[in-house]
């Protein structure tokens, strides 16, 4: 996967240099580019922002600097028409979930547009849309002061999905939210060594060996989580089971 991230502050994405996605860039199963969105102008100041048509507080990013990035990021790529799936952190965007994740993974090219300010001028947007797939993102129902975090967690989220980042005794299946046996799952409590620390002892049919027994006692840890921490999961569950038995309310 090529990964490409416009930016005015691209030692923001200093940690994707480290751990999971720093190694899968050392093996070469991730291509990472840093785009300084400030090359892109032309002015002295290597202005990227303006005040907002229609008055109100803060700047909006000016539409120049990104056409000209993101066209430069399209025109560096393996050409025939490849185009990059444009990934925008916002908080008015879907949901970013384990889901969306896995869809991302599958795809061979993103390129991030992480805001700063009161946001990208819109028509930087609705022209890339003309170009090529743009997904709008949200990380979670809060503000921050740029989107270059969502991109440290969207990327981290979407390359450990990546065939081989993950070593087999780390498969993501078992997952928070992994689709198949996990969906809209949280996962339970983990233990290791040793048994007993501070009188505290690990659930002993985890010390069984009886692999039926542990695979059904972690399932219904994950479904008391799940029913304690977002028991709307619960609830979307129990509709999707009526409806799959075309039970009445
Ligand atoms: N909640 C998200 S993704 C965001 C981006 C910028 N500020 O908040």
């Amino acid at each position: 996967m090529r990964i490409d991230v416009v930016t005015i502050f691209p030692e923001y994405l200093a940690p994707l240099d480290l751990s999971l996605v720093g190694k899968a860039r050392a093996r070469g199963q991730l291509d990472v580019r840093l785009h300084e969105l400030r090359e892109f102008t032309h002015d002295i100041h290597r202005t990227v922002d303006d005040t907002p048509y229609g008055g109100g507080p803060g700047m909006v990013m000016k539409p120049e600097p990104w056409s000209e990035a993101l066209d430069t990021v399209v025109a560096s790529g393996p050409g025939e028409g490849a185009v990059p799936t444009l990934v925008v952190p916002t908080p008015s965007g879907r949901p970013f979930t384990q889901e969306l994740a896995q869809q991302l993974a599958a795809e061979p090219w993103l390129a991030f547009a992480p805001a700063r300010y009161e946001g990208i001028d819109r028509r930087v947007i609705e022209d890339a849309a003309d170009r090529m797939p743009v997904v709008e993102v949200s990380i979670g129902d809060y503000v921050l002061a740029g989107g270059e975090v969502a991109v440290l967690v969207i990327v981290e989220a979407v390359a450990r999905l990546l065939p081989g980042v993950l070593g087999n005794a780390e498969s993501h299946q078992d997952d928070s939210f992994a689709p198949g046996r996990m969906a809209d799952l949280l996962e339970g409590p983990v233990y290791t060594k040793p048994a007993d620390w501070r009188g505290r002892e690990v659930p002993e049919v985890l010390l069984s060996g009886h692999h039926g027994k542990i695979a059904r006692w972690r399932r219904e840890q994950a479904f008391a989580r799940t029913l304690a921490h977002r028991p709307d999961l619960v609830a979307r569950w129990r509709r999707e089971e009526m409806d799959k038995h075309d039970l009445k309310a």
